[in-house]
């Protein structure tokens, strides 16, 4: 069995993320998916959504066969525990393809890199959790 890990924040879930999640499947045979601490999601507004629940959400989707929460401190313990064959990263993650390849070549872990591709299908869709956000905030005030 082929293991894949995706990972991301998914705070308000819309077809953006089932598009990731499906193609990161596609990839392999088994999709894991780390969610991301709401402590360690610094580089943007923090989820509205508690850590348990955001779990819970990512574990119902179809690609999905286990979600976790990360671990606090350091992102490859979850990897080392899982042992994926490829880590899908999302398009617009900022995370460096090389710089994680290299730390998993000093772990000994043997695992292929690769990119997502963006789902942006027409202007209608709302496909970002802060722009979801943005428009609850504007539309009840
Ligand atoms: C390989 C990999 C493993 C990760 N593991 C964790 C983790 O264990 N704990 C965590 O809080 N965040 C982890 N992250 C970070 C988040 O999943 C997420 O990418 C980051 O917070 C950026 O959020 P965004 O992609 O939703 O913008 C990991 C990211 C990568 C690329
Ligand atoms: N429109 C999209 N197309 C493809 N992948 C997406 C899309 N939106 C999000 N993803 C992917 O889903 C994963 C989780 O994304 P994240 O939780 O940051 O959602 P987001 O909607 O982009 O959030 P925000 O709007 O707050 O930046 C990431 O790997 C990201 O690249």
């Amino acid at each position: 069995m082929k293991r894949v890990v995706a990972q991301g924040t998914f705070d308000l879930l819309h077809p953006g993320h089932v598009h990731y999640l499906t193609e990161a499947k596609a990839m392999g045979d088994e999709l894991y998916v780390i969610v991301a601490r709401s402590a360690n999601v610094t580089h943007k507004q923090g989820p509205v959504i508690g850590d348990s629940q955001r779990v819970e959400m990512v574990a119902s989707l179809k690609p999905v066969d286990n979600a976790r929460l990360g671990h606090p401190e350091d992102i490859f313990v979850p990897i080392e525990d899982i042992e994926p064959d490829v880590i899908a990263l999302g398009h617009d993650q900022h995370h460096d393809e090389d710089a994680i390849a290299e730390e998993l070549g000093r772990r000994g872990i043997d695992c292929r890199v690769c990119r997502a591709s963006p789902y942006e299908p027409d202007e209608e869709m709302v496909l970002s959790s802060r722009q979801i956000a943005d428009r609850i905030v504007s539309s009840r005030s």
